[in-house]
């Protein structure tokens, strides 16, 4: 076998949590949005190489070629395959225990080595790894030999679908090689493995229109999916046009459908691991069955030194234990959702992107722009608000975005949560308040609906899913609203709308509703409020 991976989230580098760190208990013009979570996913790279998946760590090349030494194919078994030759839909029928069990088996035949992972099903996860025996924080606990991997190499090699595979990114590929081999059936080489594959995943890209606009409602997500949707139909219809309505009789309809494209795509998607060292993604046998943990730092890569596949474990486990790894450290429900079809609704690193800029009519947008380059911010740029904290770097964007007083410019400072003048902070807590307001008052319904639809045995996984995004972003609102009010609370001598100061304390309710409502004309309001 050799393989491939998507890789990392373009837009948001050089966002992610460890750069910021203003804890909402410490303490959080302009434009500003909301913007769907950018991460892993991006439509403008989609056609090449879709960038998602595990260990999105750097970036992804071409996949013409077999990168950095990890040269793939050859071993995966030249057993003759038997049997029928019939489209055989590897749907949830399929006992997956007894298909783990079974390829765990078919695997030591074909001569791969003793592990000290075992497959196993796990009630939340789905199937995944257990340790087969105790191991201690930095041992190697799966080692699989490049040969067993399934990458580009096999889809370059691939009789049949190294043609429409040409010029496409990995995973466009890995989906074309899975397409066709679930076709062969147990004709296929590899069909042991692929019995183990889910037909599909839960992700919303598989939803109906009529299912996302209704559960995705209000959320950032909602856009994301659109966007990959229509790339991912466009990629198809070039397919389809180009490869397989010319040649139906190699192309079988019913395995190369819309439908079959997109439920191997999600398939693929969820399963493929990008392999930083060699610049690959690959299907990993006992690799793709590891599950997620947002506090877990452990992930699979290439070890030239190996020719294998390595994961080292972050901490000791005990024999039963579940093994996790990392999808990577930085990933916010939504793109869990639509990349591997779960969420975690403990997930630390989960967050929404606000994009903030500059106004084009402000006088001093040049010399700001400056400012903000030296800094290495772009114009607009995105911040993440996570449920604790959300970057300094954000609140002196915006406060800088605000100033109209050259002779403030020079106490801005991005490190530092500095206050450049109580005027100027109310404006920006006033505004990020208004959007954090409009923003939630996107999403249709109260969290104690969620919270009932998550615990209702009813609801269909969908609605569940749905739920619990919608759940955790609104709680990043809410949570960034009261850090916003927190940091209000102690100003003093607010401006208020007739001039002159008023003490908060007095009517502070009234100014927080006053705020909160102003986002959907911002600078108007401001204008006004603050007249001279
Ligand atoms: C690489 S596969 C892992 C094997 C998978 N559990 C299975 O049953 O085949 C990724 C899939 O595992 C599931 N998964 C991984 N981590 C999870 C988590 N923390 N919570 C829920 N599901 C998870 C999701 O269904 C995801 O699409």
């Amino acid at each position: 076998m050799s393989g491939v991976l998507p890789s990392p989230r373009p837009g948001v580098c050089n966002l992610g949590a460890p750069k910021y760190g203003n804890n909402f208990g410490a303490d959080i013009l302009c434009s500003i949005a909301f913007r769907s979570c950018r991460t892993s996913l991006s439509s403008g790279d989609f056609k090449n190489s879709y960038r998602l998946g595990h260990n999105s760590r750097s970036s992804l090349g071409g996949n013409s070629r077999i990168r950095n030494g990890f040269s793939g194919g050859r071993g995966w078994a030249a057993r003759e395959a038997t049997g029928k030759r019939a489209f055989v839909c590897m749907a949830a029928a399929v006992d997956r225990a007894a298909a783990a069990t079974e390829f765990a088996g078919w695997l030591k035949e074909q001569g791969f080595p003793d592990q000290a992972l075992e497959m196993k099903m796990f009630e939340k996860e789905g199937l995944g790894c257990a340790a087969a025996r105790p191991l201690k924080a930095g041992e190697i606990a799966l080692s699989v030999p490049e040969n067993f991997c399934v990458t580009a190499f096999d889809v370059n090699n691939h009789p049949v679908v190294s043609g429409p595979a040409r010029g496409r990114g990995d995973l466009i590929g890995l989906t074309l090689w899975l397409m066709y081999e679930r076709t062969q059936g147990q004709l296929s080489k590899w069909y042991p493995f692929l019995k183990l594959f889910p037909e599909a995943t839960a992700s919303p890209l598989l939803w109906s229109d009529a299912e996302r606009d209704e559960l995705l409602k209000g959320s950032p997500a909602l856009e994301e999916v659109k966007d990959r949707v229509a790339a991912l139909e466009e990629v198809y219809e070039e397919l389809n046009s180009g490869f397989f309505e010319k040649d139906p009789q190699t192309f079988a309809s019913e395995g190369f459908s819309l439908t079959a494209f997109k439920n191997a795509f999600s398939t693929i998607l969820s399963r493929a691991t990008y392999l930083p060292t060699a610049d690959i993604f690959a299907l990993i046998p006992y690799g793709d069955c590891l599950n997620h943990k947002a506090e877990c730092e452990a992930f699979l890569d290439f070890s030239m030194e190996d020719e294998a596949v390595v994961l080292r474990t972050d901490r000791d486990y005990r024999v039963g234990d579940q093994v996790f790894i990392s999808y990577g450290a930085d990933r916010p429900n939504s793109d869990l959702l639509i990349s591997y079809g779960f969420v975690d609704q403990s997930n630390p690193n989960d967050f929404l992107s606000i994009e903030v800029g500059l106004l084009e009519t402000d006088r001093l947008m040049g010399l700001k722009q400056q400012i903000l380059e030296q800094a290495g911010f772009d114009n607009p740029q995105t911040f993440p608000l996570f449920k604790d904290r959300f970057p300094t770097q954000l609140l002196t964007y915006v406060r800088l975005s605000r100033l109209s007083d050259v002779g403030l410019f020079a106490k801005i400072l991005f490190d530092q949560d500095v206050i450049i003048d109580q005027t100027n902070e109310y404006e920006i807590l006033m505004l990020l308040m208004g959007e954090c307001r409009v923003a939630l008052q996107a999403y249709a319904g109260g969290s104690d609906e969620e919270n009932r639809i998550i615990s209702d045995k009813k609801a269909s996984i969908k609605e569940k899913l749905a739920a619990q995004l919608r759940l955790c972003e609104k709680q990043i609102l809410i949570n960034s609203m009261a850090a916003l009010r927190n940091r209000l609370a102690p100003i003093r001598g607010i401006p208020v709308k007739g001039g002159g100061l008023k003490d908060p304390n007095s009517d502070i309710m009234e100014m927080f509703d006053m705020a909160e409502q102003i986002a959907s004309a911002p600078s108007k309001f401001l204008s006004n409020i603050f007249k001279k």
